[in-house]
């Protein structure tokens, strides 16, 4: 029951994980509650343990008085045989403790093993092992467990766990691979492996501590059954009845007619020893499905000791790559030279396929990302902007595929790599060191478990493993100091942080290698609109003081103006118009800028009547013949159904370096190619 109701809690259940052991025993005991359960549980451990030493008999040992009740000289009264009933429950403590702690270890390693493996590895590997635990799951488990004690009655307490964990382990299996199933595609897990953390370091980091819940509560449980289990077997004559344990006591009690006799001083001690230990379990477990889920915890626990200071502020100390702010350059991308190229994507096409066909979110887009530069890609929702985002970062998955096209980086010395050439281990490397991903939700992409400085210490351990500890944590307080965050919340978790914090937290994550790119996809979404110039501003002011690129990926085009040196426009998979965002601003040359410029109220500047767009945006699957945005502009003539309009520079007064895909504009020079690299005519 216990396991049912902590796998039916959040998957997201934090852990203390990054407090001390000692720490953590000391919160969890808070509660009196959890402190009644584990004093009790310790008193009878202590019991087992030291048995033969307090024991007043050998349990064993007849003696003449039979059937007496408590006395001075027997306090639990004796048996038929005269055997001393305290030194049969003392060692019976032993014997019950042994088969419920050693058939819980096993039950439990092998359910997390099985059922983690499962959960993450997934395919074929998730077949076979789910096929194994069904397996065991439909068997009869109370009919399997006497009939394999009954074919094991003289293994003592070994047999007994055996027996207890060949039934017991496939249903906890189920429950983990499904958590796990459902914690992989959480974008913490997403975001761990994008900043190129091991496998084996996801698993123990962020999906175990997220599933320790359910792993106590199936413990603390097993621990519990393998106690009944184990006095049944006993009780039924199926189990060693020359061992003591509680249930032995309770055989040879029923045997000697203890209850017809009334000799109540017999079978009653065990019976409560099973029911008080069974309670003490269960407070355990009631305080640690509290304790790890910090929403559960009273308020304030966590944070005053950060409050008293515990967590001191560092001073930031100087940069070590980038301590000048790149210049910015002129916002004109297209009429400047190419030598500082960050990264250039050429002729990219990204398809989604399936059994229907392929459908291709992303068509033949080019653009050149300069040193320091704000490229914004704006477009309505399902115009290929993250499908953009996840190709430049390699971070697409199937069904996504890169069909064709070129993704050239340029690192600061000049070095020229192929992204699209990279094996698993180079984009590793690649990923965080030289390109960041800031995820759209914070919330979502931080690990619920995990506080925000260890979060961020993760990514450093990740990539750079041999740098001490102090160093570290020095690195996580600069972090923090830089993106506006006070040093005392790298021990808050995500979940008590505003968002505009956590959306900070996410930025420090960005920044933590010192990447020469980082790509943000819609990461003020969710913010409200102060919050979310604040959060813009530090973008800015961190831009300009640490000189990285940034590909902004957002629906608020009034805000990718503000933000952005150059901004493309993406219409059904293309880049319908590319520009120095001032350009764009004042002469938007495609009918749909035009439009999404009219549909947005500017957070700055002068107000204007807002217009919008006729339809909504196109089935890519189904995409209109000739120019794809011709249902819905107001300009579309007959040329317009056969044509597909190619993005060409046009030449608008003020309009410098402009690209626009639209057969209103007469035929330029300048072609895509061109802008692929930095350069126009
Ligand atoms: N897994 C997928 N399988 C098939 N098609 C997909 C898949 N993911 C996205 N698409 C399609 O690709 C197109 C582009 O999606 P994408 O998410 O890149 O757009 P977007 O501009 O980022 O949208 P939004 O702003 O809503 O995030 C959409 O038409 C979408 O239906």
């Amino acid at each position: 029951m216990a396991l049912q109701a902590a796998a039916l809690a959040e998957a997201d259940a934090p852990a203390e994980s990054s407090a001390g052991p000692a720490r953590l025993w000391l919160r969890l005991l808070r509660s009196p509650l959890t402190l009644s359960g584990v004093i009790i549980v310790l008193i009878f451990v202590v019991l087992a343990i030291i048995a033969p030493w307090i024991s007043p008999y050998d349990p064993s040992a007849v003696s003449d008085t039979t059937l007496a009740g408590p006395s001075a000289a027997h306090w639990l009264g004796t048996t038929q045989n005269g055997q001393d009933v305290l030194s049969q429950m003392l060692y019976g403590a032993r014997a019950s403790m042994f088969v419920g702690i050693g058939a819980a270890v096993l039950t439990t390693v092998l359910s997390v093993v099985v059922g983690v493996t499962a959960g993450y590895v997934g395919g074929i590997g998730d077949e076979v092992l789910s096929l194994l635990a069904n397996v065991f799951l439909v068997l009869p488990s109370l009919p399997l467990t006497i009939i394999l004690a009954a074919y094991l009655p003289h293994s003592g307490s070994l047999g007994i766990i055996l027996v207890i964990t060949v039934t017991g382990w496939a249903w906890g299996a189920r429950v983990l691979r499904a958590q796990t199933l459902s914690l992989r595609k959480r974008d913490f897990v997403e975001a761990a492996r994008a900043t190129g953390e091991p496998t084996w370091r996801i698993i123990v980091k962020d999906i175990l501590p997220n599933q320790v819940a359910v792993i106590a509560a199936s413990f603390l449980g097993t621990v519990t059954a393998a106690i009944l289990t184990q006095a049944s077997l006993a009780f039924l004559g199926l189990a060693d009845v020359t061992q003591w344990s509680w249930g032995t006591i309770l055989y040879w009690a029923q045997t000697g007619s203890a209850l017809l006799t009334g000799a109540w001083w017999w079978f009653v001690p065990a019976g409560l020893a099973i029911a008080v230990l069974g309670t003490a379990l269960s407070l355990v477990n009631f305080g640690i499905d509290e304790f790890i889920n910090p929403r559960l915890r009273q308020a304030g626990i966590g944070t005053k000791k950060a409050q008293r200071g515990q967590v001191r502020a560092g001073r930031p100390r100087g940069r070590r790559h980038r301590t000048a702010p790149v210049p910015r350059p002129a916002p004109a991308p297209f009429t400047q030279d190419s030598t500082d190229v960050v990264l250039q994507v050429r002729d990219l096409r990204v398809e989604y396929v399936s059994e229907g066909g392929r459908t291709r979110a992303v068509s033949d887009v080019s653009f050149a990302l300069r040193r320091g530069e704000v490229l914004g890609i704006a477009g309505e929702s399902g115009s290929g902007k993250s499908t953009l985002a996840y190709a430049i970062t390699r971070l697409h998955k199937p069904p996504a595929e890169i069909a064709r096209g070129e993704i050239r980086y340029t690192a600061p010395d000049g070095r020229g790599v192929d992204v699209l050439a990279m094996d698993e281990a180079e984009l590793r490397e690649f990923r965080w060191e030289e390109l960041s991903i800031v995820f759209q939700s914070a919330m979502h992409a931080l690990n619920p478990v995990l506080r925000i400085g260890a979060q961020i210490e993760d990514v450093i351990v990740a990539h750079r493993p041999r740098m001490a500890a102090p160093e570290r944590a020095a690195r996580v307080l600069e972090l923090l100091d830089i993106v506006g965050i006070p040093a005392d919340r790298a021990s808050s978790y995500p979940h008590e942080l505003s968002g505009g914090m956590r959306q900070r937290a996410m930025i420090a994550i960005g920044l933590a290698l010192d990447p020469e790119i980082i790509v943000m996809d819609e990461p003020t979404t969710a913010l409200d609109v102060v919050i979310q110039r604040q959060i813009i501003e530090k973008i800015m002011e961190l831009k300009d003081r640490l000189g990285f690129s940034v590909v902004f990926i957002t629906h608020d085009l009034s805000l990718l103006i503000e933000l952005s040196d150059t901004i493309a426009v993406m219409y059904g998979g293309k880049v319908v118009e590319m520009a120095p965002a001032e350009d764009f601003y004042r002469h938007p040359q495609h009918p749909y800028s035009q439009g999404l410029l009219g549909s947005f109220p500017t957070l700055g500047g002068p107000k204007r009547e807002l217009t919008g767009i006729v339809g909504s945006p196109p089935d890519l699957r189904r995409l209109p013949s000739g120019c794809a945005f011709r249902t819905r502009c107001p300009h579309a003539f007959d040329a317009c159904a056969t044509k597909v309009p190619e993005l060409l520079q046009v030449g608008e007064p003020g309009a410098r370096g402009t690209l626009a895909a639209c057969l209103l504009h007469s035929v330029p020079e300048t072609t895509t190619n061109e802008l692929a690299t930095g350069e126009t005519r």
